[in-house]
């Protein structure tokens, strides 16, 4: 596919093209939809058929199977830092068997953050964290997973946040009142409920609403708020890929220690929100988390980029940042070619400054 075309002078012309990459593949149970879009995109610009393809495999299986293909072009992945990493590590240990240098795009994890102001508003507060705590059971890269309060505000933002995850209707998601249903399967009902389990034995945490689960009918666990007295308890930290939330109410004092806090203590950098009304503040923050989110709201939840509007994804260990549903996206997956074509016969080899 030629999509560019220079000519610089009389003497040379400069074309630039870009073309495929050679294998791409996206893998993930929670973007199976992203994939089936994407096939039907590939083919509606004309593609021809053959060139996107849908494979479904177990994992590791087919993880293990395109690193040690010569023919590999690059992977998009979409999940875990731990399956990413694994691949990265795969794909170093067999890079004298390549044609090309793959290309590697990662969508991975976080433990995106919602941080509260003593100017913000509350009620904005309130709604905008249940929904992105506990939508889609919290199973959302880009969920609110940790909050840090003010003191002054969390008895007003405690009280609203228990009377609204008490309406949730947690259900039958076909039924169009069901706020919330049950998380996807065992490894990961297993995986959640340990986390409120640990805050259930740990000194620092309590359990201020929700933290039941059951297995008997489906994997459901219930919107579960934690109140935690220690900002870098692993509750705090580690991504959880579950309807748990957890909260630290800071003293006004430390707002800006509190404010560090939020890039230093965990190693994601995906979404994060800031609520205030205080713009300088707003100011100040902006930067001061500036590493801390590759997408990064303001008075607006943590969750609900949408494709086209705002590219997503994240830094640091959230991936490699390549912003799906932007402009730059479908560059890493081309292979520019300069081309030079002189038209002038060449009729020596010294050059102008070399003659007698
Ligand atoms: N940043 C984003 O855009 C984004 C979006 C959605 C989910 N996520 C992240 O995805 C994770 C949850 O998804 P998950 O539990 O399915 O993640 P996962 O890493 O366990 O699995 C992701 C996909 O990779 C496949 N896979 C597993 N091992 C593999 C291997 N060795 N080689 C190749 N493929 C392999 C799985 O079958 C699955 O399809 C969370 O960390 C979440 O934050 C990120
Ligand atoms: N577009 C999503 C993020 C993509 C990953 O699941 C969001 O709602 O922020």
């Amino acid at each position: 596919m030629r999509i560019q075309r220079y000519v610089v002078n009389k003497k040379f012309r400069i074309t630039s093209t870009l073309q495929g990459n050679g294998v791409l593949w996206k893998p993930s149970d929670t973007a199976l939809l992203s994939n089936y879009t994407i096939f039907k995109i590939a083919r509606e610009a004309g593609l021809p058929p053959g060139v996107v393809n849908f494979v479904p495999a177990d994992g590791p299986v087919f993880g293990d199977a395109v690193t040690s293909s010569p023919h590999l072009g690059g992977i998009n992945f979409t999940g875990s830092v731990a399956t990413f990493n694994r691949l990265w590590t795969q794909v170093g240990q067999n890079i004298n068997r390549y044609r090309s240098y793959p290309r590697l795009i990662g969508e991975c994890g976080g433990k995106n953050y919602h941080f509260v102001h003593p100017s913000a508003d509350v009620t904005t507060v309130i709604m905008g964290t249940i929904r992105s705590a506990f939508e889609f059971c919290g199973q959302k890269c880009s969920a609110c997973s940790r909050m840090y309060v003010p003191q002054s505000l969390w008895p007003k933002i405690k009280a609203g946040l228990l009377a609204e995850r008490s309406k949730l209707k947690i259900g039958d998601p076909t039924e169009f009142d069901t706020f919330t249903s049950a998380v996807i399967d065992d490894k990961a009902f297993q995986r959640i409920s340990s986390y409120i389990e640990h805050a259930r034995n740990s000194k620092n945490l309590s359990v201020i609403g929700g933290g039941k689960y059951d297995d008997s009918k489906g994997y459901f666990i219930q919107p579960t708020i934690v109140e935690s007295t220690d900002p870098e308890d692993r509750i705090m930290v580690e991504e959880i890929f579950g309807p748990v939330l957890s909260v630290y109410p800071y003293r006004e004092q430390d707002l800006d220690s509190t404010l560090r806090l939020v890039g230093e203590s965990t190693p994601y950098a995906l979404t994060g929100a800031v609520f205030a009304t205080d713009q300088r503040f707003l100011q100040h923050a902006l930067e001061e988390l500036k590493q801390t989110a590759g997408n990064f709201y303001i008075n607006d939840k943590s969750t609900g980029s949408v494709v086209g509007q705002q590219p997503f994804g994240g830094g640091r260990m959230s991936g490699t940042n390549d912003k799906a549903g932007g402009p730059h996206y479908v560059l890493r997956w081309t292979s520019p070619q300069a081309i030079k074509e002189t038209f002038v016969p060449l009729t020596e080899w010294k050059y102008p400054y070399m003659s007698d």
